[in-house]
């Protein structure tokens, strides 16, 4: 049996749009096990997804490799879907894996990425969910440069998973065709500035700029407002870096550890409606393992 596993993602990092993005600890799982005649997709997702070819892992696997010999295959996940943690990521990503394993293809990581971000669209989450940790990139439309993000030690993710759904695709028609020049720049600066603090672990700047996104969040915030409340809320407790995970609707605090369960705390108080997580960085990123079974 072959057995893939894929991290979660959080992309963006407030002012790091399509190029910031960190591996958390969910996981994707794919179990590849015997040939089949046809593809065969066994999952636990509560939601209408396809068992046969159309699944979209088979489809992705297939995109690599046109030919691939069909399998049963099981996909489990704690990643939820469409909430801004990247689950089409790590779903795509194991759908190139699988290809790659089965058909003992010869490409390295570097082609993984290009292929996975020519298909996603963008490299902030795949990067990570690739390598594990945080990276910073940018695709250029054929390829992907990449570095790795330093993450300060000792935070948690305090992530706020809110109960409805919100495709990328749509969060994404809710951006401006445009920025003017200045405030690109300003854009641009924070970012710049954010990975530049977060490299001589200065954490006090950086979970200023963290809220400073000139991107996206301004545009998108009408689609989640519990955006603002969980930041009027970590305000409150003065420890605080919150930003739009991804496209939305996840909403995550960085905080020290110790200040975690303080955080936590207050959130339970407003009684949002969806479920808090407290989650940390995943630093292996994809994994392949082969299982002999005697
Ligand atoms: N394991 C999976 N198997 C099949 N399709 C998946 C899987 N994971 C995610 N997807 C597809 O990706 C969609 C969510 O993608 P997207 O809107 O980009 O949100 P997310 O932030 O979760 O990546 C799901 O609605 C589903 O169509
Ligand atoms: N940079 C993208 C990130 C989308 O991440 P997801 O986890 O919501 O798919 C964006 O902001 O659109």
């Amino acid at each position: 049996m072959i057995k893939i596993t894929v991290p979660a993602t959080t992309a963006n990092i407030g002012p790091g749009f399509d190029s910031l993005g960190i591996a958390l600890n969910l996981y994707l799982t794919l179990n590849i096990y015997e040939a089949t005649e046809q593809w065969l997709v066994e999952h636990d997702y509560q939601e209408d997804m396809p068992h046969d070819e159309t699944n979209f892992i088979v489809k992705t696997a297939l995109s690599l490799v046109p030919d691939l010999m069909p399998h049963r295959i099981r996909v489990s996940s704690d990643i939820p879907l469409a909430r801004g943690l990247g689950s089409s990521s790590s779903a795509l990503l194991a759908g190139l894996a699988m290809a790659k394993a089965l058909a003992h293809l010869n490409i390295d990581n570097e082609e993984l990425l290009d292929h996975a971000t020519a298909l996603e669209g963008h490299p902030d989450n795949v990067a990570p969910a690739l390598f594990g940790s945080g990276v910073s990139a940018y695709y250029d439309g054929s390829r992907v440069y990449h570095a790795p993000l330093h993450l300060p030690r000792n935070i948690n993710f305090v992530t706020f998973i809110p109960n409805y759904k919100l495709m990328t695709s749509n969060a994404r028609k809710a951006l401006p065709a445009n920025l003017p020049f200045k405030t690109s720049t300003a854009a641009s600066a924070i970012s710049n500035t954010l990975i530049a603090a977060l490299n001589v672990d200065d954490f006090n700047t950086a979970r200023e700029l963290i809220e400073k996104d000139l991107f996206h969040e301004t545009a998108r915030q009408h689609l989640v407002p519990e955006l603002s409340t969980i930041r009027d809320i970590a305000h409150h407790l003065d420890i605080i870096g919150t930003y739009l995970s991804g496209a939305g609707p996840t909403i995550i605090t960085i905080v020290p550890k110790k200040d975690t369960q303080q955080l936590i705390d207050a959130l339970s108080a407003a009684n949002l409606p969806g479920k808090i997580l407290q989650l940390e960085p995943d630093f292996q990123g994809l994994s392949i393992t082969t299982e002999r079974r005697s």
